[in-house]
């Protein structure tokens, strides 16, 4: 029998020939419909601290036509046989002589020890042995990990552990925000705990980026998105629900504006210009990768031009960038806000730019869309499409008084003299107008790619958006 010694002597590159059978099959998996090449950018072994089994932090760099991506993929070696082997976590394969069996790191508990040991933070007693992955439609890898019982004193937190799957140079803001938002004292973010970072090579240079972060695990949270297709369902109004949603919108929008300040804005004609232009952008991105989109080309356009022409435009300030329902979790009766990352199909570099709250707004309002559609034909609470449409303007119209009541409430933007809702009631829905055909572009790609059953979603949206 092998020791723990022998598996960790695997070479990456035996590991790798295993990935390529495995990760086609995985939802976060980005690269779909083509085989990738894949190579090694990085590789850090991990102690496990019962040394049970070997612990590898693989970084993988994953290029085909029209993709070029860096993933993360955490493993852990052990001999077949060995004692210990963890039933929960999925064999990649088995390689190497004598042969070694490579696990999926995420669901095997010596990974998840060994990457407690090395995290920064204030960290948590948490008990990895009774951890359990997340499945679901997740672009990351999340495990919830029980609270470790305690011989004494009050009982400890219990965790969730994001690992990012595709990996991007520099900061996190799924770690950054999180952390500014609590250390201003914002309640409605789950605490972040711990994070790790790592290095890789980027075309001969060195990259470091964030590789997971430790959370707050809110027991008992119901997932907003699944929470509004239920009550959609049974036809039972989401309004009250969204209508406290838009107050914790606009206490989070102004938290970020004060915890992460941001330089003067440019001027409003600029600012009207790029957010007209990064219509146009999207329209194009969206329409090579959903070509049903091109007789919009026209309706695009006028919808562009006349954002173009808007003398007035909220200041741009920090934001949460993918803002949507799934990403607003519900505990305790109150709302909290989860997954700072941004677009996952954007660089990090847009993701983290100041950028007008009225797209988070956007974002939730989309949601609602998604909500009703998917609500509608999963229960009778929903006869029609009318009665869909019903449904999703009373939580609209909740959202937008709960957010705009809230931030005017709450008083002028930090650092100017400017009422932020304060553009008059024709400019915010021109503006909102244009976000939310933004995002339904960006989202049918998302569903070209991903969940083409869907498509209709986004596709349908788009065309009431433009008429
Ligand atoms: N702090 C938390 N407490 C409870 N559940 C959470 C917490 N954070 C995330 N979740 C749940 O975990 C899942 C994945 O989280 P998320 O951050 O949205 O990952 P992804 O970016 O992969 O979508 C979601 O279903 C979400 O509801
Ligand atoms: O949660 P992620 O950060 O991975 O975000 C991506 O996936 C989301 C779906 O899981 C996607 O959201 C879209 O579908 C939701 C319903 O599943 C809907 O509530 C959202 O409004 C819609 O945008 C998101 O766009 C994508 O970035």
């Amino acid at each position: 029998m092998t020791t723990v010694g022998d598996a960790q002597d695997l070479a990456d590159g035996e590991i790798v020939r295993l990935l390529a059978d495995w990760l086609p099959g995985l939802r976060w998996y980005p690269v779909k419909g083509v085989v990738a090449a894949l190579e090694v950018v990085g590789s850090r072994e991990l102690a496990d601290p019962r040394g049970e089994a070997g612990v590898r932090i693989l970084v993988v760099r994953a290029t085909a036509p029209g993709a070029d991506v860096v993933l993360q993929i955490p493993v852990t070696l052990r001999s077949p046989g060995a004692v210990g082997a963890p039933a929960g976590a999925a064999v990649i394969g088995v390689a190497g002589v004598p042969p070694v069996e490579v696990r999926d790191g995420c669901g095997d508990p010596a990974f998840l020890r060994a990457w407690l040991a090395v995290a920064d933070g204030p960290g948590a007693a948490v008990d990895a042995d009774r951890a359990r992955v997340l499945t679901g439609e997740q672009s990351n890898t999340s495990v919830v990990l029980p609270a470790a019982p305690q011989a004494d004193g009050p009982p400890a937190t219990p965790g969730i552990l994001k690992v990012f799957r595709t990996l991007s140079p520099g900061d996190n803001p799924d770690v950054d925000v999180p952390r500014a938002l609590a250390a201003y004292g914002w309640q409605h973010v789950p605490r972040p705990l711990g994070w790790l970072e790592g290095s890789w090579t980027d075309r001969d240079e060195t990259a470091r980026g964030h590789l997971a972060v430790l959370s707050q695990f809110l027991s008992g949270a119901e997932d907003g998105f699944e929470l509004a297709c239920a009550m959609a369902a049974r036809g039972e109004s989401f309004a009250e629900h969204a209508r406290e949603l838009g107050v914790v919108m606009a206490s989070m929008h102004a938290a970020l504006a004060a915890a992460l300040p941001v330089p003067p804005p440019p001027p409003t004609v600029h600012r009207a210009s790029s957010v007209a232009q990064a219509v146009r952008d999207r329209f194009r991105w969206a329409v090579a990768a959903v070509p049903e989109l091109a007789p919009f080309a026209a309706a695009v356009e006028d919808l562009a031009v006349r954002t173009q022409h808007l003398d007035r435009l909220p200041a741009p300030q920090r934001i949460h960038g993918d803002l949507h329902l799934g990403q607003a979790l519900y505990a305790h009766e109150a709302w909290f806000i989860t997954d700072f990352e941004g677009e996952p199909l954007a660089p990090v570099a847009a993701r983290t730019r100041p950028d007008l709250a009225l797209r988070d707004v956007a974002g939730m309002l989309r949601s609602f869309d998604y909500a009703a559609a998917v609500g509608a034909v999963t229960g009778g609470g929903i006869a029609d499409d009318a009665a869909a449409q019903e449904w999703t303007d009373a939580a609209r119209a909740a959202l937008l008084a709960g957010y705009r009541d809230a931030r005017l409430a709450a008083g002028p933007h930090p650092g100017t003299d400017e009422d932020p809702t304060d553009i008059g009631h024709e400019a915010r829905a021109q503006v909102l107008r244009a976000l939310e055909l933004d995002k339904a572009l960006y989202e049918a790609v998302y569903e070209a790619r991903n969940r083409p059953a869907w498509l209709s979603i986004p596709l349908r949206a788009i065309a009431r958006l433009l008429t």
